[in-house]
């Protein structure tokens, strides 16, 4: 009996205990739907185009060129839209104000970065690009800042000078390669800035070590993967020798790689300054203050600093200069018109310095349009909100990923007529350079997240293609007829994207100018 007794009133608590659940499950989800509802009636939802079950719109983007296809939708749906990968939602702002609206004078809303479920599995939580909106961030970007800022940029230049001239003399010397020493160029300006580390003749291993972190963790960091992996996270702890692990896999190899590259270049700064050899480059100089050099975390900082400082300038400079090369083998009126302006400023027997700057407006504009017309961050690195938000009557909730179109903004054909051609003579007003009608700085980003290396990139580039010019012809390469090959260009396509490789030719300006004769003009840096 008492059995019974104890079985029946254990079921019925148990039926109670279920009920209050229920009630409170159910009490919770009305709440929930409430506390939605309230919240986007505060807006409307973004227009854009209709997503497919499961898929989203991801089968109607140009995988090659994203961003073409949300420029189509921009002119479709508005300089603001929506659209949905997997079950991804990303916001495109398609038009330079609404970015300047948002993520300028609101940033204190858009300058988080989305959550990358690739970026720690990957070794990525180095880099502060990908690091969310916080203090850390913070931290991550004031060391930064004091190395690069404005005036600080200025101490550069030196290198920047004396490398863009070695980047001619490789360039004589073995001009089939120019890929490949441009690139080397842009490596070893950065890590002499930031490690004072000479590169090694030929590939060097910690240019290797970088280029392995970065090819991998890009992988995983496009949105589409980063899509698959947020949707099914699963796939990064598959075991590594099941059919259908590469995810786990891959992270594995990036997580190696990651923790090379920020670790290895340090200890070679660390051993040189133990050696007494003293520099101004960031590491070294950290590593001198007494003050925070032998705090662990301080150190980890200026590891992870340093590293995002290579990652962030490597590939994104390079680009821009091979951009450059394209355009003037595809515009020679442009380039003889350069060259004509630089002989006129410099003359024959010096080589341009910075000082010449100011009086060089058309490279000044070669100098916009290759940035306008090949953005190298076409889509910028996405901001996200940390707080919901209203524009314009459209409601755009908290954690929402910002994608700027930089590549629609700079083809926009209002500001830019014609905007598919080189056209430097479009910045200029009565015969003058019109900072009105610039805005290829735009291709740095916006707001908070704004790139902090622009400085420095901006000088790297310009020096290097003001060398170039000076001393260069760059045209279309020969085939075995003699006949020029005429160049169709094709474009990488990730977080950066320029071109692939093309046939080019590069030879000395002028009879005389041989590698000789160069190196004795190089030394009056
Ligand atoms: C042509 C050259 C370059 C271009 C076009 C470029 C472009 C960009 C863009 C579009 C962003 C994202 C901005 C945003 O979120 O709105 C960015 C971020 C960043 N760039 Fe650059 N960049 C260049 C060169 C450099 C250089 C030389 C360095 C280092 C010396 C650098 C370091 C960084 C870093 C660390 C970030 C992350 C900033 C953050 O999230 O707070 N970049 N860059």
């Amino acid at each position: 009996m008492s059995s019974i007794f104890t079985d029946i009133s254990s079921s019925w608590s148990l039926d109670t205990s279920n009920l209050t659940v229920g009630a409170i499950v159910a009490g919770l989800i009305v709440l929930f739907k409430l506390a939605k509802a309230r919240r986007e009636s505060q807006g409307f939802p973004l227009p854009g185009p209709t997503p497919l079950p499961f898929v989203g719109n991801a089968l109607s983007i140009r995988a090659s060129e994203p961003w073409v296809t949300y420029a189509e939708w921009g002119s479709r749906y508005g300089d603001i839209f929506k659209t949905r990968m997997l079950s991804e939602d990303t916001i495109i702002i398609h038009s330079e104000q609404v970015a300047k609206t948002l993520l300028e004078h609101r940033s204190s809303v858009y300058s988080d970065r989305p959550h990358f479920a690739a970026r720690l599995p990957y070794g990525w939580g180095f880099h502060f690009a990908w690091e969310p909106y916080g203090e850390r961030w913070r931290l991550q970007r004031k060391v930064f800042h004091q190395f690069f800022r404005e005036e600080a940029a200025l101490e550069h230049r030196p290198i920047q000078l004396q490398k863009a001239r070695q980047l001619v003399l490789d360039l004589v010397n073995d001009p089939d390669n120019h890929r490949f020493h441009i690139q080397r160029h842009v490596d070893s300006i950065i890590m002499s800035i930031l490690y004072d580390y000479e590169l090694s003749p030929g590939r060097d291993h910690f240019v290797e070590l970088f280029e392995c972190g970065a090819t991998i963790a890009m992988e995983g960091l496009l949105p589409e993967n980063s899509a698959i992996i947020t949707t099914f996270p699963f796939v990064l702890n598959l075991p590594t020798w099941l059919p259908g692990s590469r995810f786990s896999r891959r992270a594995a190899l990036s997580k190696e790689c990651a923790d090379g590259m920020v670790s290895a270049p340090f200890e070679y700064s660390r051993k040189r300054e133990a050696d007494g050899i003293a520099s101004s480059a960031m590491i070294p100089s950290f590593l001198r203050s007494e003050k925070y050099a032998k705090d662990p975390s301080t150190i980890q900082l200026f590891k992870d600093v340093a590293a995002s400082g290579f990652i962030g300038g490597g590939e994104t400079s390079t680009v821009s200069l091979y951009s450059f090369c394209l355009a003037m083998l595809q515009n020679l009126d442009v380039q003889k018109r350069a060259q004509a302006e630089v002989d006129e400023v410099v003359g024959l027997d010096r080589l341009p310095n910075f000082d010449d700057r100011p009086h060089l407006p058309y490279v000044e504009a070669v100098l916009r349009e290759t940035l306008r017309l090949y953005p190298v961050v076409p889509l910028a690195v996405a901001h996200a909100t940390v707080s919901d938000d209203v524009f314009e009557g459209y409601f755009i909730p908290k954690g929402s990923t910002v994608v700027p179109n930089i590549w629609a903004m700079l083809h926009n054909p209002d500001v830019y007529p014609e905007p598919h051609s080189f056209k430097p003579e479009r910045y200029f007003k009565d015969g003058k350079l019109d900072d009105e009608v610039s805005t290829s700085h735009i291709g740095y980003g916006f707001g908070r997240r704004i790139c902090p290396g622009r400085y420095t990139a901006d000088a790297s580039i310009w020096v290097a293609m003001v060398t170039i010019l000076s001393t260069l012809t760059v045209s279309k390469a020969l085939d075995d007829k003699g006949r020029e090959i005429d160049v169709d260009p094709k474009f990488t396509c990730g977080v950066t994207s320029g071109p692939l490789p093309f046939p080019c030719k590069i030879v000395p300006r002028r009879a005389d100018f041989d590698a000789e004769k160069f190196s004795g003009m190089m030394k009056d840096i």
